[in-house]
């Protein structure tokens, strides 16, 4: 079967994946296994059928007949339990592999109290027989918008106390994408909303434009829910995919089901079914995200299961109807499941995994404390997963060659007797810094002396025997505080200079690891002449985000494990999150279908680019000034060196850091908190610069596939709530005493009304200081 030919605009023959609820067709273990047999992993099937619903009904008609009759107020009509012909559930070996529905004929959300409560009573009686038989998955048609904010505050209660019933329910919210019509909006003759009295009627035939208006109404569901864990989204795939902006913002969200209408599909020239190159690449998206999120279980490419579709995943009718065809599946023409078969193509078919992904796969959003290499000492595990980052050394040996080149080029004098450049790596590890200064000397031909400098007491083992097995003993190594240590030994028991400190002391937030304490602590046997640090600079950068799955995380683990989650941050390989704030709109590019006509989709070459702002910045070395009189404060001399590493009040003043940043936001969200990432320069001279770079906006650029840090996150113990247009202020601080280096931040939103700038709402001032670094 060829799916990559030019793609028809033209009306898909049959839909799949409905669910039944007009037969009675029991879910049989034979039935499940004949779907299976299809190549089907799920099955799906309504938990009542349409028994039930007429006996609803007329239940809805005696009671409307006996008010329309009666002079007094009836009490509302109360539905009697379920009966044996009112299902086509019952608890079985094979429940698992079914993905049920509650029915989309009634209305959580009306504001007719009588059409509520038989919706409700209805929902209840489902939910309690579903989780009764042992099911897992409930789909549940979600809110109808027409209805309003009051709707869904009324809908989400009905979800939330749904969620009570049953341990192991995951209830699975339909929505579509785009806020066009769902389940829920259906306007058969049996659904209940055609029941409404007069007086409580609403705008519900009235077409919901907005695109966002079913993100928002999640938004309150799962708000009004507490982030519940086993509250989740299955997604609506429209025709045509609305905005990337959208889209991002749905990755974001526990999505664990795609719904591909058949009507979602176009026919190509050889007439098999295909999606957009738009809906492609939403489902690769999704195919890895699901992957590493658990959602779905892996399993080898060839028998995986299709992406969490329940398009992919038939009727007990569907099912029936498909195992009669089975054994006429001759040809492609002929294949009785040509949606399953084209959604695995693409699964088949995915474009290759980025470096990050691999090194990080089992990573994705899972929160780690930042290391904190300076008071505790690391295992060389965690060394060796350093030493893995193809780049970062690169890169290292780049800067230090290119230092000796220009060192060699200026003719600058050495702090050596014999003419070699003195280089000290402060904070060695096992030693990869130090095997790429020696390369640099040797690749550039200017000759170095080289000190190791580690406080770790069992990295330094390692370094020794470095020396004697790999460096040839070209390497003095000493085991110390950097900021002790007093310089290379001179023959004549004196101290001498080094001329370039060589460091990596970052951690994701740039100086959350202390490289500016430590590396001021060992500037003193930096030579004042022209002695160079590399890195030469660093910056913290971070952009707000929304972050629902992390969020949700924390807000557990503060109310069992840790009450402080919220006041720390939190490195972590971001995956299922949202940048708020992007470059201007997306553009809208077409595309031209072989039947000539263009379909309209947001530019896919063109992704937004989230706005990343520069928090701070810190050089080496410092200038002398601000040296000496850091040194003064801490009550060591303001010459020489070795002062102590912790002193009077103020002594790390000339650390402290805050910004106060705004940032314009475009689209309505909700901020979960910061995240947070690094720059460096290693080295600039007459070769141009040397960096490193997590930010998002540079990382291609700058250091693309390095893998060393995740970024980190500064979360929000509130989350903040902000309309389109509006405006995320952040105040961040670096602050520090005599003993520790901790952050603070606090985000507002405002936004401005007829030129009058309104302040909406704020976060809580955070504080990381209980859990500070120690310097
Ligand atoms: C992030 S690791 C980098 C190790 C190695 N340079 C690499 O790139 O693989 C930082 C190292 O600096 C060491 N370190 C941190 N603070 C130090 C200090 N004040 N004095 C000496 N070593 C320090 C830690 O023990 C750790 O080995």
């Amino acid at each position: 079967m060829d799916y990559s030919d030019g793609m028809d605009d033209s009306t898909p023959m049959f839909y799949i994946g409905q669910h039944e609820t007009k037969r009675r067709l029991d879910v049989s273990p034979e039935l499940v296994q004949h779907a299976q047999d299809l190549g089907y992993d799920m099955l799906t099937s309504p938990i009542t059928n349409d028994h039930f619903h007429t006996r609803v009904l007329s239940l809805l008609n005696s009671y409307t007949q006996s008010v329309s009759e009666s002079s007094q107020k009836q009490p509302l009509p109360l539905i009697p339990a379920l009966d044996h012909p009112d299902t086509p559930l019952g608890p079985s070996d094979t429940i698992g592999q079914l993905v049920t529905f509650t029915s989309s004929w009634i209305d959580l959300s009306s504001p007719d109290p009588v059409i509520a409560h038989l919706s409700r009573q209805v929902f209840h009686l489902e939910i309690a027989y579903a989780a009764f038989c042992g099911v897992t998955n409930v789909v549940v048609p979600g809110p109808r918008l027409a209805h309003g904010q009051n709707g869904v505050s009324q809908y989400a209660r009905a979800i939330k106390e749904a969620l009570t019933t049953g341990s192991y329910l995951q209830l699975h919210v339909q929505v579509s994408m785009d806020g066009t019509k769902t389940a829920a909006d259906d306007d058969d003759l049996g659904h209940l909303s055609r029941f409404v009295r007069p007086e409580y009627e609403t705008s519900s035939h009235g077409k919901v434009t907005n695109p966002w208006s079913s993100w928002d109404a999640w938004n309150t569901v799962r708000s009004i829910c507490k982030y519940h864990n086993r509250l989740s989204v299955v997604l609506d795939l429209p025709r045509r995919l609305p905005s990337l902006a959208l889209q991002s913002r749905w990755f974001s969200e526990p999505i664990r089901l795609l719904n591909i209408p058949a009507s979602s599909f176009l026919v190509n020239a050889r007439q098999s079914f295909v999606l957009s190159k738009a809906h492609q690449v939403f489902i690769f998206r999704y195919m890895i995200m699901s992957y590493s999120t658990g959602h779905l279980s892996p399993r080898t490419a060839e028998d995986a299961p299709s992406p969490g579709s329940s398009s992919a995943a038939p009727t007990p009718a569907e099912a029936a109807q498909l195992a009669k065809q089975v054994g006429k599946k001759t040809s492609s023409s002929n294949d009785p499941t040509p949606h399953l078969s084209y959604l695995r193509y693409l699964q088949r078919n995915q474009p290759p995994k980025s470096q990050i992904e691999q090194f990080g796969g089992g990573f994705q959003d899972y929160l780690q404390s930042p290391l904190q290499p300076l008071t505790d000492n690391l295992e060389s595990i965690t060394y060796e997963v350093f030493e893995k980052d193809p780049i970062k050394y690169a890169w290292y040996e780049r800067a230090i060659a290119q230092a000796l080149r220009d060192w060699h080029s200026q003719r600058r004098s050495t702090s050596s007797d014999n003419g070699a450049v003195v280089i000290a790596v402060v904070g060695s590890g096992r030693g990869p810094l130090v095997t790429r200064a020696l390369n640099a000397s040797a690749s550039s031909g200017v000759p170095v002396r080289v000190y190791a400098i580690e406080k770790n007491p069992n990295a330094y083992v390692l370094l020794q025997r470095h020396n004697v097995e790999t460096w040839g003993r070209r390497v003095t190594v000493v085991k110390t505080d950097m900021r002790a240590w007093k310089g290379p030994t001179q023959p004549d028991g004196t101290f001498g200079k080094v001329d370039i400190l060589v460091s990596e002391l970052l951690g994701s937030f740039a100086d959350n690891e202390l490289s500016p304490e430590c590396l001021d602590g060992v500037q003193h046997v930096l030579n004042p002449e022209h002695g160079i640090s590399i890195p030469a600079s660093y910056t913290a950068h971070f952009t707000p985000i929304s972050t629902p799955k992390l969020w949700a995380d924390l807000y557990n683990r503060s109310t069992s494990v840790d009450p402080n989650a919220f006041d720390i941050p939190w490195v972590v390989m971001l995956s299922q999150f949202d940048y708020l704030s992007t470059e201007a709109k997306e553009t809208i590019a077409s595309q031209q279908l072989s039947n000539g006509t263009k379909m309209h989709h947001f530019n896919l070459e063109a992704p937004l680019t989230p706005i990343v702002e520069t928090a701070w910045e810190f050089s080496h070395p410092l200038p002398p000034t601000v040296l000496a009189q850091a040194s003064l404060r801490r009550g060591g001399s303001a010459v020489g060196g070795g002062g102590g590493f912790v002193g009077g009040d103020g002594a790390n003043e000339h650390n402290f850091r805050h910004c106060r940043i705004s940032f314009p936001i475009q689209e309505q969200g909700v901020c979960h908190g910061l995240g947070g990432y690094f720059e460096t320069v290693l080295y600039s001279g007459s070769e141009g610069p040397v960096e490193l770079s997590t930010n998002p906006v540079s990382m291609e650029r700058k250091s693309k596939d390095m893998i060393s840090w995740f970024p980190i996150l500064f979360p929000l113990k509130t989350p903040i709530q902000f309309p389109a247009d509006s405006e995320v202020e952040v105040s961040f601080w670096r602050q520090t005493d005599d003993r520790k280096v901790w952050y603070e931040w606090l985000v507002e939103s405002y936004m401005t009304v007829s030129g009058q700038r309104i302040r909406l709402s704020a976060s809580d001032l955070h504080s990381s200081k209980s859990n500070g670094c120690m310097m």
